[in-house]
């Protein structure tokens, strides 16, 4: 077994890294940081990594006969001991430069360029739409890959073939909605909705491939499907017990200053890491202890 440290980082996002294994492989690894209000907390959430990375595992298989995938594997000897069940070696791809998107609610960006414009990324939406409504049928609303730390810029159609060329752009929208649709019909079968999600594709010998992780709650939104109302914000299956520690009375920050976020107290951890594993269980069907590492 080889350590993480022989291994090039070659990227580093705010709860995951990315490393060069050998010319056609890379390790992508996933930390039990939790990011909420686009700041790191404090305290790393036990299993995090693992139970997303089980998630991705779960979702490439389901998704297998709809689209190819760059997974190799994720119980393999170039893993090392300290990451391993919460990193995948995956196949080296040439990364297309576009965030895929597909929404069937609005929420969050989507919610505030319909309110601005009645669209979003350039698809006119009906009227009278509010936070959380579900949309007639999923959206393809792309965005451009943003620096870490800010935020990624939704773009029409136009701009990705611009960017992509009229056919790979086509193949991947018609891609991203296939794949977000069969995913959350999935999941509503489960009790959750994935409201939206960002996919990653690349190219591998002129094949479109998808990359990086899927439909995680830290790629997606995660909804519970009982409490469900459109109105106003929905709860997320995930991040809501922090979201509510960190804007409670109690702690008196500003989620709009730039002050750290509060300490997490134990307590607020622990019932996000039961929540990372209900979602994992209630969706997959599959136990997380039976899960590597
Ligand atoms: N199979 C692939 N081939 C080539 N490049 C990538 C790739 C590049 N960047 N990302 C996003 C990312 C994933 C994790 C940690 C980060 F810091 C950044 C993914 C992948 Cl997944």
């Amino acid at each position: 077994m080889p350590t993480l440290a022989e291994y090039p980082k070659i990227a580093a996002g705010k709860v995951r890294e990315l490393y060069a294994v050998d010319d056609d492989h890379l390790l992508l690894v996933a930390s039990d940081r939790m990011s909420a209000y686009d700041f790191v907390l404090d305290a790393p959430i036990p299993d995090k990594g693992r139970i997303l990375t089980a998630m991705s595992v779960f979702w490439f298989e389901l998704l297998g006969d709809l689209v190819p995938n760059h997974l190799v594997s994720y119980d393999d000897d170039r893993i090392p001991a300290d990451v391993r069940g919460r990193a995948l070696i995956v196949k080296r791809l040439e990364m297309l430069p576009v965030e895929a998107v597909a929404r069937g609610y609005l929420a969050g960006s989507g919610t505030r360029d319909y309110n601005r414009t009645g669209a979003v990324c350039g698809v006119t939406l009906p009227r009278g739409l509010v936070e959380g409504s579900k949309l007639p049928e999923p959206i393809f609303t792309p965005a451009t890959k943003a620096e870490l730390g800010e935020h990624d810029e939704n773009i029409s159609f136009d701009v990705v073939v611009a960017e992509i060329g009229e056919e790979l752009a086509g193949k991947v929208r018609d891609l991203t909605l296939a794949i977000y649709s069969k995913a959350a019909d999935y999941a509503q079968g489960r009790g959750v909705i994935l409201a939206d999600t960002k996919l990653e594709f690349g190219l591998l010998d002129g094949v479109v491939v998808l990359g990086d992780e899927v439909l995680t709650p830290d790629s997606s939104r995660y909804w519970p499907a009982d409490t469900y109302e459109p109105g106003h914000a929905q709860p997320s299956f995930d991040k809501q017990f922090v979201r509510d520690w960190m804007t409670s009375p109690e702690t008196g920050w500003d989620r709009e200053g730039d002050q750290p976020p509060p300490a997490m107290p134990a307590e607020v951890v622990e019932a996000t890491r039961a929540r990372y594993i209900q979602a994992y269980e209630q969706v997959t069907g599959r136990k997380f202890s039976d899960w590597i590492g």
